[in-house]
């Protein structure tokens, strides 16, 4: 277990985070801090004015915060120290296994070139491994609101180091821009050894999960709250245990409480469930908060609860003899916190 996190609490608990993206890790402190050492100007007067404005009535309004915070980020050691920052308050909150997203186009479409940001979260990653334990690696995630175009120059602009990256996934604005657009550049991905990923239905229906499972043939679907609304494809999900990288913080904060309640209705529902953060700086919460949370407000079992830790580390792309191993974690957990209360112990 890591020596990081209380032994003694839902944090400690070892999980695998599989939603996370890097740039939606990035705190107002880190945010100013990267601003003053590049020299760019902030159209905020302080850290407190730009955390107040931390608020949003959905996916866009988040996103158009998300990108514009990004301006600051410019040198391989800004993506190291963003993703370092992160890996230091995951292990805190019993990561111990981390398969991060991060949006290229965000940064080239500014003039950093993807092999700074590959380099410095790569760093980021090792270090990561060799100093906090935590393994995993970087998802490559194509911006679905640009053109398709320009997701198959990206691809191809990491076909030299394809082995630096775990896979590829799909995100920003959902609506409008179904995963059929994707299905070429995904059966590109796929023949470079790319593991594949995408968010569907988030705030998209649920025929876009259908589309990423069907056309871009994904091994989990990020979200995927509003499957939902399909009964027979919550049971193409749940027969074909398809991992689900749910986001209860985010859904709260993006989508209200309809979208929060989805969690209970999917476990409920026999789905292969995880439980991640998104974007822990922007929706009030890391991954081990995300289970205090789901704890507390639907009551879940500690039984339930490791149930959940255990879906992540199964549904990870590690090699089985990492999965033993932090499953093994995961039963000395239990050993140590048999029954406990948990909402008693922080
Ligand atoms: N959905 C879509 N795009 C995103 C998200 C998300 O949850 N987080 C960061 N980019
Ligand atoms: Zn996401």
């Amino acid at each position: 277990m890591s020596q990081h996190a209380p032994a003694h609490s839902l944090l400690g608990l070892p999980k695998a985070e599989l939603h996370l993206h890097i740039e939606g890790t990035f705190e107002p402190e880190l945010v100013f801090a990267l601003a003053a050492r590049n020299g760019i100007e902030l159209p905020y007067a302080s850290v407190e004015e730009l955390r107040q404005s931390y608020s949003f009535d959905g996916l866009v309004s988040f996103l158009d915060l998300y990108y514009e915070c990004m301006a600051v980020l410019r040198t391989e050691r800004d993506f190291y120290e963003l993703a370092m920052a992160y890996y230091e308050r995951a292990s805190a909150q019993g990561v111990r296994h981390a398969e991060i997203f991060f949006d290229p186009q965000a940064h080239t479409s500014r003039g950093v070139s993807i092999d700074t940001v590959i380099d410095g979260l790569s760093r980021a990653a090792a270090d990561a491994h060799s100093t906090l334990g935590i393994t995993g690696g970087l998802i490559m995630c194509f911006l679905r609101d640009l053109p398709v175009s320009s997701a198959h120059e990206t691809l191809e602009s990491v076909a030299h180091r394809v082995g630096d990256l775990i896979g590829v996934g799909l995100d920003s604005a959902e609506a409008g821009f179904p995963p059929s657009l994707f299905a070429e550049v995904y059966s590109r991905a796929a023949e470079l050894g790319l593991r594949l990923v995408a968010h569907a239905g988030e705030e998209g229906p649920s025929d876009y999960v259908w589309e990423a499972l069907r056309l871009l043939k994904v091994e989990r679907i990020d979200h995927g709250v509003r499957s939902l609304e399909d009964s027979d494809l919550v049971d193409y999900l749940r027969e074909n245990r398809i991992p689900l990288t749910v986001c209860p913080l985010s859904n709260l904060r993006l989508g209200g409480h309809v979208a929060f309640n989805a969690l209970p209705a999917l476990i409920e529902a026999g789905l292969f469930v995880t439980v991640n953060s998104d974007d822990p700086a922007y929706f009030g919460g890391y991954v081990g908060d995300n289970f205090t949370q789901i704890e507390r407000v639907f009551g879940l079992s500690q039984s339930k609860l490791v149930e959940l830790a255990q879906n992540s580390v199964v549904a990870s792309f590690a090699p089985d003899s990492r999965k033993q191993q932090l499953l093994a974690e995961i039963d000395e957990w239990i050993g140590v916190n048999q029954g406990s209360q948990l909402s008693a112990r922080r």
